[in-house]
Order: structure tokens, then sequence, then C-alpha cells
């Protein structure tokens, strides 16, 4: 990843294999002060070892790691200082309030009362402060994971999934609380996720991985300027056939789902392909129910990069 800002976490050729499975090959990206980068992959795509390669959970079988130009096997007590994480699923003790959760956390880093009032306006529990964490919902837990990892202003914060599992206003909520973070640019963040909207929401800079390599990175812009102007045309047919007869000329590939009824084609030259497609539609007397053209979006971009679709 180019980048000219002041480097906060390079990774450098780094591989980690379990038994048969080579789960992240020669990995490289550099992440500056304030940037926020996310990983998106399919399951299985290396993801969760490269994070925690670098939270120092797991350690490289080769190549480097640093985190503000220190390793973990020289400086792990500064580094723990400088990362804060916040896990899918992070354990409360249940029989503790809002306010005192936060509190123990803050006493772990001699933080004092303030930091942790702060903290209660940052995640906006504030009408949940003296709630019991048992009773909180899964987004205000997930919100207080969040404050809790946030407590000592880390410069590095690493997140696996935050939001899987919330439900789209819980998920909202958390979107907030990282925007205001990241206007405050202090912090560079790593975030994993499955949901496209997700990335482009949050993040500076996408990276997409599987099968532990990295398979396009840039930003949202970029990446979708890289498919040069394309767009894609999403149709449904009556009386859908399971498949459908072979296309000539410039409609190439149509992606067919016999059994939704539903298809897409990616079109270079709306102007030429788009009379091509309705011909060919006619010719073999098959008959729109409803089509749509539009810009080829991230979703797109990573099914013909991966073959797979984020959620498989
Ligand atoms: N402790 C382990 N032992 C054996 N294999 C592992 C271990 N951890 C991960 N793997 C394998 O390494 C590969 C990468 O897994 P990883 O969890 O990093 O992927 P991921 O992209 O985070 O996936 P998900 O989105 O499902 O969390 C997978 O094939 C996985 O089965």
């Amino acid at each position: 990843m180019e980048n000219t800002l002041t480097p906060v976490i390079e990774v450098k050729e780094v591989h980690k294999s379990f038994k048969t499975v080579h789960a992240v090959q020669g990995l490289n990206l550099t992440i500056g002060k304030g940037q926020f980068v996310a990983l998106l992959g399919p399951n299985g795509a290396g993801k969760t070892t490269l994070v925690e390669m670098i939270e120092g959970i797991r350690h490289p079988d080769k190549g480097e790691i640093r985190i503000m130009g220190k390793t973990w096997k020289h400086h792990e007590d500064e580094l723990r200082h400088l990362i804060g994480l916040s896990l899918q699923e992070t354990r409360f003790t249940d029989k503790l309030r809002v306010y005192e959760t936060l509190r123990l956390f803050a006493s772990f880093f001699g933080l004092g009362k303030e930091r942790v009032e702060e903290i209660i306006e940052l995640v906006a529990l504030e009408e949940k402060r003296k709630a019991y964490v048992v009773n909180l919902s899964g987004g205000q837990r997930q919100r207080l994971a969040l404050g809790i990892s946030l407590l000592n202003k880390p410069k590095v914060l690493l997140l696996d999934e935050p939001t899987t599992g919330l439900d789209p206003n819980a998920r909202r909520e958390i979107w907030a609380i990282l925007r205001k973070l990241k206007e405050q640019a202090e912090t560079s963040m790593i975030l994993t996720t499955h949901y496209m909207e997700e990335a482009e929401q949050l993040c500076d800079y996408i990276i997409i991985v599987d099968h532990g390599k990295i398979l396009r990175e840039g930003t949202l812009e970029q990446l979708l300027n890289d498919e040069k102007g394309e767009k894609v045309i999403e149709f449904t047919l009556k009386d859908a056939p399971e498949t459908l007869p072979r296309t000539k000329g410039e409609i190439s590939d149509i992606q067919w789902n016999g059994t939704q009824g539903s298809g897409k084609v990616t079109v270079q030259n709306m102007n030429t392909q788009l009379p091509e497609f309705m011909d060919y539609l006619q010719q073999n007397r098959l008959h729109l129910q409803d089509m749509e053209c539009r810009r080829t979006t991230l979703d797109d971009l990573f099914t013909t990069l991966t073959g797979r679709h984020l959620h498989e």
C-alpha cells in the first residue's frame, strides 16, 4: 500500500501456516497515522490470522510486523499500551454495572473517573451507565467493548468483525462512534468485516484478501475506477429457464441463477451492449420481468475477484 504518512503498522512478507493450511501467504501492508483500513474477505481468507499476528497473539512463521517501529519480540509491554482490541465475543462480568466495568478496566491503565465519563459519552451509554452488563442488548455490549478498547487512547485499534450479529441500527451506532474517532485522526484502525457497506462507510483504504493473499487494494474510488466505468445490468425473467442459451458478440458473459430466475451482465459500453442484450433476449424468446442498470459496486468487484460472496 503506497503511503506518504508516517507508518504506524508495517507488515512485511508475513507468512503463517497451520499444519496443511497456508493461512497468510507473504502479505505486505503499511498503515499510516489516523488511517482506517478494511480487510474484506470470505470465510477462511486469513483475516483473523493476520489481525491476531498484528495484536501479538500469534507469531508469523516468516516476515516481520512493526507497530510504530516496535516488534512484539522486543517491546511487548510498550505495544500492549499502544493497542486497543475489541473482539467479536467480548465477555464481561455480568454482575457489574456499565460504569463499574469501565472503572475496573480504567484502573488497569491507571486511569481515573474522568476518562470513564468521557468514554460513556463517546459510546452513548449515558442512559445505561447504572445498568447491569447482563441486561444490555447486543449492540450496547458491543459499544461497551469498544469503549473499553478506547480507554487508554490507543494508537492502533484492531476490530475483528465488530458488528457481526448486530441489527442494522446497532451497527450504525457503532459506525457513528468510529466516525467520531476518525475525525480525531489520532488512531489507526484495521477492521475485518463481512459487510461491504461497513468498509465503504468507515474506511479510507480497502484490502480484499482471499487464500491468505491480497487480491486488490486501494481507496473505494480507486477500486471502482479500476473497473473502467463498467456497468452492471441486473434482470429477472418471466417463466425463467434453468439455463440460458449461449450468447454471441459483445454480450459474452451472463451470470445466471436458474433457481432465483435472475441474472447479471457486466458491460463496458452501454450504448452498444444494451441493445445487443435486448436482441439476445428477443431472439431467444425470453421475456423480462424486471431490469436495472447500475454502476459496478465493491460487491461486484469482490465476487469477480474471489468467485465468492462475502457470506459464503
Ligand atoms: N488454529 C488454527 N488451526 C488450524 N487451522 C486454522 C487455525 N486458525 C485458522 N486456521 C485456518 O486458516 C485459514 C484462515 O483462517 P482465518 O480465521 O484467518 O480466516 P478469516 O478470513 O478470519 O475467516 P472468517 O471470516 O471466517 O473469520 C482457514 O483455512 C482456517 O481454517
